[in-house]
């Protein structure tokens, strides 16, 4: 007689999780919700009570003149300026939180300027981003065996082939792309990108943003950006803001049809970047 295995030895409830939750499941339910931030820089207000929901799947845009107050809401967001309101994702409340923790919540972000250690390859920033254990002797030597989340990070930033050039000789478009890979393979869950094609050529733009959107169909991720053609193409959805609020949000037609929007951010004085 052949050994029936009891049910509680088939239904191991981890095992199920993971079989039953397909590989964009696991970020199903989040979004990022922030409600009547505020940041005041010696008395002046840089943020004013912004409210602002991103659901997963969404490619958001955050634009505005400069000094609106973007790269400041992304602070806040990330621990790195003082703020109050709330700020939560995946439930969670990231206010007051260390940048640390903040980004141990699965919330990464991009500087405008890449922040990538120029001397080692590739391969070993993805390594020291995923937070390898191993020393740093093992750490800079070459190895054959790749974790499987920085090998799926160098396939979606389409860096495999580069994987062990210093990233010093990277061009500037691969830096930024390295940098998103980091984000990846760190598990972050919302990706604050501040200027993401800034300095980038019109073909680095076109495959940047065919990433961000691949990257955005499973995760939450935010964009604040001043070029408006790469908005027109990639965006699914804009918050326009002015003066630390607020100004408008929608799709890119619902703002580029605002007259609010047209007259301080997209008016024909103003020279687009
Ligand atoms: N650390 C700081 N101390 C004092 N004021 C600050 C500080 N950081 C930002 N500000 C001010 O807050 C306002 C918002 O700045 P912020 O950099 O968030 O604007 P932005 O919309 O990102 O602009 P840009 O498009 O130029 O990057 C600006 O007036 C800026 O001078």
């Amino acid at each position: 007689m052949t050994d029936i295995p009891q049910p509680e030895q088939v239904l191991d409830p981890d095992a199920l999780e993971q079989v039953l939750a397909g590989p964009g499941d696991r970020f199903r339910h989040d979004y990022l919700e922030v409600r009547g931030l505020r940041v005041e820089f010696d008395g002046f207000v840089a943020v004013d009570g912004v409210d602002l929901t991103v659901t997963q799947g969404d490619l958001r845009f955050l634009i505005g003149p400069n000094g609106a107050g973007k790269t400041t809401i992304v602070d806040a967001i990330t621990g790195l300026a003082r703020a109050s309101g709330s700020v939560r994702f995946g439930g969670v409340e990231l206010l007051g939180k260390a940048s640390h923790r903040v980004a141990r919540a699965g919330v990464g972000r991009t500087f405008q300027t890449a922040s990538v250690f120029d001397e080692l390859s590739v391969l070993q920033n993805l390594d020291i981003a995923a937070g390898s254990r191993r020393k740093a002797r093992t750490l800079l030597r070459r190895r054959s065996a790749v974790p499987e989340v920085v090998e799926q990070a160098l396939e979606t930033v389409g860096l495999t082939a580069l994987r062990d050039a210093p990233a010093g000789v990277l061009a500037h478009g691969q830096k930024q792309w390295l940098e998103i890979g980091m984000l990846l393979v760190q598990d972050s869950r919302l990706l604050l990108l501040d200027e993401p094609v800034a300095g980038m050529s019109h073909a680095e733009r076109e495959q940047t943003g065919l990433l961000l959107q691949r990257i955005g169909a499973q995760r939450t991720v935010v964009v604040v950006e001043h070029d408006m053609e790469f908005l027109r193409s990639f965006a699914s959805s804009v918050t326009v803001l002015h003066q630390g609020r607020v100004l408008s949000e929608g799709t890119v037609a619902q703002v580029q049809a605002d007259p609010r929007v047209v007259e301080v951010y997209l008016g024909s004085g103003r020279k687009e970047r």
